[in-house]
């Protein structure tokens, strides 16, 4: 089944390579493309803040089209009758051409004393304080330098205003490419991006700083975006909701497949619990989990649509390596396996995931414990018949790498996740804020849902189930990853709307599951 394709995200100059294809061979002037890109700021602001009519906006303009962009604001909010002041950081001289249009533009429609050259921000400290919302368009994709001097002073003073603020394609100060903060950076509520999301939205600082990301449609031709040659996706709704299977009438269990879920010890039964429930909420047919057998009734006693299968155990009462011909048959019997949750890393049920790990010939996702046991023996992956799916936190991550630390590993978020995916014929899940999802063949997706709330214990056995699930039901490998990954932030997005993100515990979002899937269509 082919999936529509997600979301490009692009760096800098492809970006502004896109611009100029659609100008100069398209023949769209870029004062059309700056208009639309004004127009998306404008409705974003009206869904943010309701009519606009009446509130006090303050645009900070750059010299170049970020600020070109922001004088199309200016303009379309004063004929909404906004009250609006604008702040320039260049003399009109020193303008852009597009932006200089536009400037001109702006004046002939609402009068010069609209636009006022920004000094210092004593002067304009009172009009942010007091305004409704914060229009960021100093600085974009032509971020070349670390921000200094007046455009320092400009950015903390949108900063300390502690106002609405929405950034116009990027915060300014965040690098598109990187999302590191050079030198300063706009820290906004709300970032408006035109044409496709750049890479900076959503990675280092820049997720910080970028707040929530909308997208705008500028008519950049759909043939000029499917020729760049960009190996990195967002993760949409539309492509989750195409993911979910169907539900027809003559469905029945077996339809929606049959997840085996190999986690739990004593101790820690509740992560395998999460793991089966979860399966079952994103539409698996049938669960079973098998656990260590003195541990078995504690499992079946939080669970009523869940199934178990008591193994054999160590002393320990972990999986005993006794467990394997059983594990075997198991995993033998399901359209696709979880192993890791809760299993520990007793040295027995360590050579126990070695072994198993070597026999995965169906859809499959290692996590936890399971990551652990491959600590150091990545290469046992080249033997699994199907690439498996892991999902590392960045410790574990570097675990599995060996050369580094959860801090080096976040400080490449992107190229490890690809690198380690392509090495080991694998998908890679690397958890975290934006959690990265790799595949074998080098394609790296982003995640834009989910929250600090979600740093709690249990999240990841919740994905891990959501992931299995999906297995379970026939989608693919990626397109499971992706989604599950997707449909896991946005239920913890949905907790937290409800509950906030400090109390959010894990089973919260196995609750908000349903929820989720309607939000997305796929209920
Ligand atoms: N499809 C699109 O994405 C569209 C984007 N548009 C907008 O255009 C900007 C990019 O415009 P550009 O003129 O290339 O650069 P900027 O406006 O981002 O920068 C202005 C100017 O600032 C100078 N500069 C660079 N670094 C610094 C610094 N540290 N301090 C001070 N000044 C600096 C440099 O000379 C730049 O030229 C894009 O982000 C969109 O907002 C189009 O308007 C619509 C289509
Ligand atoms: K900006």
């Amino acid at each position: 089944m082919k999936y529509p394709a997600m979301r490009l995200i692009v760096t800098a100059a492809q970006m502004q390579a896109l611009d100029r294809r659609t100008i100069e061979e398209a023949g769209v002037p870029g004062t059309m493309l700056m208009e639309r890109a004004g127009a998306g700021v404008v409705t974003s602001l009206e869904q943010q803040l309701g009519p606009l009519r009446g509130k006090l906006i303050t645009i900070l303009c750059g010299k170049g089209n970020n600020g070109g962009d922001g004088f199309v604001v200016a303009r379309l909010l004063h004929k909404q009758r906004a009250k609006v002041h604008v702040f320039t950081l260049a003399p009109a001289a020193d303008l852009s051409r597009d932006a200089a249009r536009m400037y001109r533009q702006l004046i002939r429609t609402a009068g010069k004393a609209i636009v006022k050259p920004f000094s210092s921000t004593s002067q304009l400290q009172t009009i942010l304080s007091d305004s409704d919302a914060i229009i960021d368009a100093l600085l974009g994709t032509g971020l070349a330098t670390p921000v200094t001097g007046r455009y320092a002073e400009a950015i903390d003073g949108i900063n300390q205003a502690q106002r609405l603020t929405v950034a116009v394609d990027l915060p300014s100060g965040i690098h598109a490419d990187t999302g590191a903060v050079l030198g300063r950076a706009v820290k906004a509520d709300l970032t408006v991006t035109f044409g496709l999301p750049k890479l900076g939205l959503f990675q280092n600082q820049g997720i910080d700083h970028a707040g929530r990301v909308e997208i705008v449609d500028i008519g950049i031709p759909p043939a000029y975006v499917d020729a760049v040659e960009s190996r990195i996706r967002l993760i949409t709704a539309p492509f989750v909701r195409t993911v979910v299977p169907p539900r027809r009438l003559s469905s029945h269990k077996g339809t929606f497949g049959h997840a085996g879920i190999i986690a739990g010890s004593v101790g820690k039964t509740g992560a395998a619990a999460m793991a089966a429930q979860a399966a079952l909420r994103i539409g698996a047919g049938l669960v079973t989990v098998a656990i260590p057998a003195s541990v078995n009734d504690v499992l079946e006693a939080k669970l009523l649509e869940v199934m178990t299968i008591p193994m054999p155990e160590t002393t320990a009462r972990t999986l005993s390596r006794a467990a394997l011909d059983r594990l075997k048959d198991f995993i033998n019997t399901r359209t696709a396996v979880a192993i890791g949750p809760g299993l520990s890393t007793h040295p027995e049920t360590v050579a126990l995931v070695q072994a198993l790990v070597r026999q995965l010939d169906r859809p499959s996702v290692l996590d936890a414990d399971a990551l652990n046991a491959l600590a150091g023996r990545a290469a046992l992956l080249a033997e699994c018949a199907i690439p498996p799916i892991l999902t590392p936190h960045p410790g574990e991550m570097a675990r599995l790498v060996t050369k580094s630390s959860a801090q080096s590993v976040n400080e490449d978020r992107i190229g490890t996740a690809t690198r380690f995916a392509q090495a080991h014929r694998c998908y890679l899940v690397l958890k975290g804020a934006r959690t990265v999802i790799a595949g074998p063949d080098g394609m790296a997706a982003i995640c834009p849902t989910g929250n600090p709330g979600m740093a709690t214990a249990g999240t990841g056995d919740v994905l891990t189930g959501m992931i299995t699930g999906l297995l379970a039901q026939g989608v693919a490998s990626w397109e499971a990853a992706c989604a599950a990954t997707y449909v896991h932030g946005l239920a913890g997005d949905l907790a937290a709307e409800t509950i906030g993100q400090t109390s959010l515990i894990a089973r919260d979002i196995i609750d908000h599951i349903p929820y989720a899937l309607t939000n997305i269509g796929s209920a």
